[in-house]
């Protein structure tokens, strides 16, 4: 017979850093108060529970439940199976820990579990129900989706390979001049492609003033999306407080105008390029050159490219930081990669996109890069719209899903024993070529892991994000080596996430970075000034 999924009591909303004075005491107030009489349900329930997945038991790890290292480890699945079930303060979660069951419902059943949980403060209020990431399954979805493949898809992000050659050059350059914090590099870099790709602006310094911009904006909106941040996520009729009274409304409100006229500007600047006839590739020439086909208005169209740009920035910069680490904890990957990169392209030129196809080795470690790094250690929650049962249970509607990546990504049964390596020949077939069909299904795309999500909502950039990582990779290595500096002691930490924004960062660590030989530079330099 049919059971609903169990559910335990949970605070992970609450844990939150973040969140108005108000929120934090009432929160405070009632993991007090509710501890003892949770428990006590909790006990007898947990007793109580009917075969299938199980519930966690809260009480006892409520602080490791808002831990992501202890949720994303192997032994939850170990210990909870293929489904966790938590009931934050009324809402489900469900922690998806397999593929089987990612992909039978993200994927075979996406019509009912592709929207995104609806957040008051930041949906309705300070976005207007405009970015692209928390957008409700429906139209405005679909058709951003749909205006963002004809430039974001396989087959025509090609367009922006020499954005990416440009720009990998400079990092290699930027990196070999000054190694010290690579990860501002990979920072200024990242968000440099993305707004050439969406805007065709040049390349930008570290501390340009279109970075703090966009940053100030994605720090506010990780703020208040952020679970305990406002308590009208939790009270929504104090939505209807007049504006008055309600501080958080008027400053929400007065974001989204900022804002607007933010992503406006960069829009206008290409929309005058066009007008005098400077008509070259970009995300928002595509969509002022298709205006009357999209249907969209003009604060969409904004709203549109200003959020495919902030999604874009600092996951490909995590990306670059998790590569750089396995490059020194995996001297002998690095190793293999440099013998490919002197046999395929010599010692003459560095790389290009002409290359990569010949590069097996390089691109192997792309996928295995993304496989390895958790950059996003849950995914994006995908909202259940229906009741849905599976497996003899119900899953109620509302349900958000969360992906438990490094899980997923780290299956023994997919992926092999050696799952915690960062070991590149797992993609390789027995002539050391890309093997086509991967980890036991044929993978969406074949990308070969789940970092970039699932079905109706997978990323859209996912493209673009592999053309500039498989690019840096080649490039860097071809130029440098990467070591840990002398006198460096103990083991480097592969396992703890630092999350100050969207994405999950390794603990900073130190990298020396050797030229390979002696003309690197001056090859490098001599690359680059073809594209200005
Ligand atoms: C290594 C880099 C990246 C990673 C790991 C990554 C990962 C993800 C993931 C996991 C999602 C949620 C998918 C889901 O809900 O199932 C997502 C959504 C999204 N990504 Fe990426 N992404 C990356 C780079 C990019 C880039 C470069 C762009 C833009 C060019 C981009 C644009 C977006 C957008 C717009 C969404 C929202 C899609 C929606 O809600 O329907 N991402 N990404």
């Amino acid at each position: 017979m049919a059971t609903q999924l169990p559910e335990t009591i949970g605070f992970t909303w609450i844990l939150g850093d973040s969140g108005d004075r108000t929120t934090r005491l009432l929160a405070a107030f009632i993991l007090i108060a509710g501890t003892g009489l949770i428990t006590r349900l909790a006990k007898s329930y947990l007793r109580n529970l009917p075969p299938g997945p199980r519930g966690l038991p809260l009480i006892g790890d409520v602080i490791h439940i808002a831990n992501p290292e202890w949720l994303a480890s192997p032994e939850r699945k170990d210990e909870y199976g293929d489904m966790m079930y938590i009931n934050a303060l009324g809402t489900g979660m469900l922690i998806i820990n397999s593929q089987r069951v990612a992909v039978d419902l993200l994927e075979k059943r996406s019509l009912i579990y592709s929207s995104r949980p609806h957040y008051i403060s930041v949906g309705d209020f300070m976005t207007n129900n405009l970015a692209f990431g928390i957008l409700p399954y429906g139209d405005l979805l679909r058709q951003f989706r749909r205006v963002t493949a004809e430039i974001y898809s396989k087959s025509t992000v090609h367009h922006f390979h020499p954005i990416q050659s440009r720009e990998a050059l400079i990092l290699a350059l930027a990196l070999i001049k000054s190694p010290s914090k690579p990860e501002r590099h990979f920072h200024r870099h990242s968000w440099s492609i993305m707004l050439s790709v969406n805007y065709d602006l040049p390349p930008i310094k570290e501390d340009d003033p279109c970075i703090v911009e966009i940053e100030n904006h994605l720090d506010r909106f990780l703020l208040e999306i952020q679970p305990g941040t406002r308590l009208v996520e939790y009270f929504p009729w104090l939505k209807y407080v007049p504006n008055g009274l309600a501080k958080w409304k008027r400053d929400a409100q007065n974001w989204f105008v900022q804002d607007s006229l933010m992503f406006q500007r960069f829009l206008g600047k290409v929309n005058d390029d066009l007008a005098n006839g400077i008509d070259r590739p970009s995300f928002a020439a595509t969509v002022i050159k298709n205006r009357s086909k999209h249907g969209l208005s003009e604060v969409e169209q904004a709203w549109l490219i200003g959020h495919v740009l902030t999604a874009g920035g600092e996951t490909t910069a995590t990306a670059l930081e998790w590569w750089l680490l396995a490059m020194l904890v995996y001297p002998n990957v690095q190793a293999r990669a440099h013998a490919e990169l002197d046999e395929v392209v010599g010692r003459d030129r560095p790389p290009t996109f002409a290359d990569i196809p010949f590069l097996p080795y390089i691109r192997a470690m792309l996928k295995e890069a993304l496989r390895w790094s958790p950059i996003l250690p849950f995914g994006a929650p995908h909202t259940l719209t229906e009741d849905d049962w599976y497996e003899g249970m119900l899953i109620p509607k509302g349900t958000m899903c969360l992906q438990n990546v490094r899980v997923l990504n780290f299956d023994p049964k997919v992926y092999g024993e050696n799952v915690a390596e960062f070991d590149p020949t797992r993609y390789l077939d027995e002539q050391g070529q890309l093997k086509t069909v991967e980890g036991g299904r044929e993978v969406q795309d074949g990308h070969g892991h789940v970092t970039f999500g699932f079905g109706r909502r997978i990323c859209p950039g996912r493209h673009e994000a592999e053309g500039t990582l498989v690019m840096d990779f080649a490039t860097l290595l071809w130029a440098m080596r990467f070591e840990r500096p002398e006198g460096s002691q103990g083991e480097l930490d592969v396992h703890t996430l630092v999350q100050p924004g969207l994405a999950a960062h390794p603990v900073p660590f130190e990298c020396k970075m050797v030229p390979r030989f002696p003309e690197a530079e001056a090859l490098l330099s001599e690359g680059l000034s073809m594209y200005e």
